[in-house]
């Protein structure tokens, strides 16, 4: 078993057992009440041609521990201050020490739209998202059949959040122009393997419409890595490990924004 279908099959544990307190039915009842929409994930992306997704992340299976002094309101307020448009939380708690108290404690300090960062293998986890205040959704290719991504997709649109589609390959790709999502992550890294490589993004951008909004996600980490990404038509990146490594994240984001300068 890789890594990708540990958490998958971990996660599908979890889910039925919160499943069992509250049914996917009364989740989207909850949903469908939530007060006001979330910021509008498009608009803040696009708003200046290129967009900047800061993610919370405490650790990972490839890196382990990322960062020890970890506080997710102070680094959502800083990604705000230094130019995000979107802030990312990690939801998985065992694989990567994130879950809803990060998301919440995130959400409250800022203003920008959130990613809901998580393996979603079911409705109850959109319905979850909404609830959250979350404005996005991932939704990973190589985690659902294709049938499922739609229904999945459509899902989340009917509760206002917008599907991020991942994929890491050119057959996923399909799978995700067919579920009808505008945005598409292509996942730098490779979740079997953890190798990750910039390329990947370089190598399956041009397969995509013209008129995706294309995230290149994972192993960003120089303002030379914007520049090279930016030329490759794609309409924002999905920044995390590298930010969280340095003493002050806002910073280190302010300079890699430095990447879009002429
Ligand atoms: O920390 P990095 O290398 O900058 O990557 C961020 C993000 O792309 C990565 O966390 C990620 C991309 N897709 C995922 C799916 C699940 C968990 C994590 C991820």
């Amino acid at each position: 078993m890789n890594i990708l279908e540990e958490i998958v099959a971990h996660k599908r544990r979890e889910i039925a057992e919160l499943r069992e307190h509250v049914p996917a039915e009364t989740m989207r009842e909850q949903a469908g009440a939530a007060d006001a929409p979330a910021p509008d994930w498009t608009a803040s992306l696009c708003a200046e041609g290129f967009g900047f997704i800061a993610e919370i992340k405490r650790r990972s299976p490839s890196a382990g521990v990322i960062r020890a002094d970890f506080d997710p309101a102070a680094l959502a307020r800083a990604y705000e201050d230094r130019g995000a448009q979107a802030v990312s939380c990690l939801m998985d708690y065992r694989y990567f020490g994130g879950g809803e108290d990060d998301f919440e404690a995130a959400r409250k300090s800022t203003r920008l739209p959130m990613l809901y960062k998580e393996f979603v293998v079911e409705d109850w986890q959109v319905y979850h998202a909404r609830m959250s205040g979350a404005s996005a959704v991932l939704l990973i290719a190589a985690v659902l059949e294709p049938d499922e991504l739609n229904g999945m997709a459509e899902r989340c649109r009917a509760c206002g959040l917008e599907p991020l589609v991942e994929i890491h390959s050119a057959e996923e790709a399909a799978a995700a122009v067919d579920s009808g999502a505008r945005w598409i992550g292509i996942n730098n890294r490779d979740l079997r393997t953890f190798e990750t490589r910039i390329e990947t993004t370089l190598r399956l951008r041009p397969g995509l419409p013209d008129n995706a909004l294309v995230v290149s996600e994972s192993g960003i980490r120089s303002a030379q890595d914007i520049r090279t990404l930016r030329e490759a038509d794609v309409a924002g990146v999905l920044v995390g490990e590298h930010l969280l490594r340095q003493p002050d994240p806002g910073a280190a984001l302010a300079a890699l924004r430095e990447g879009l300068r002429p």
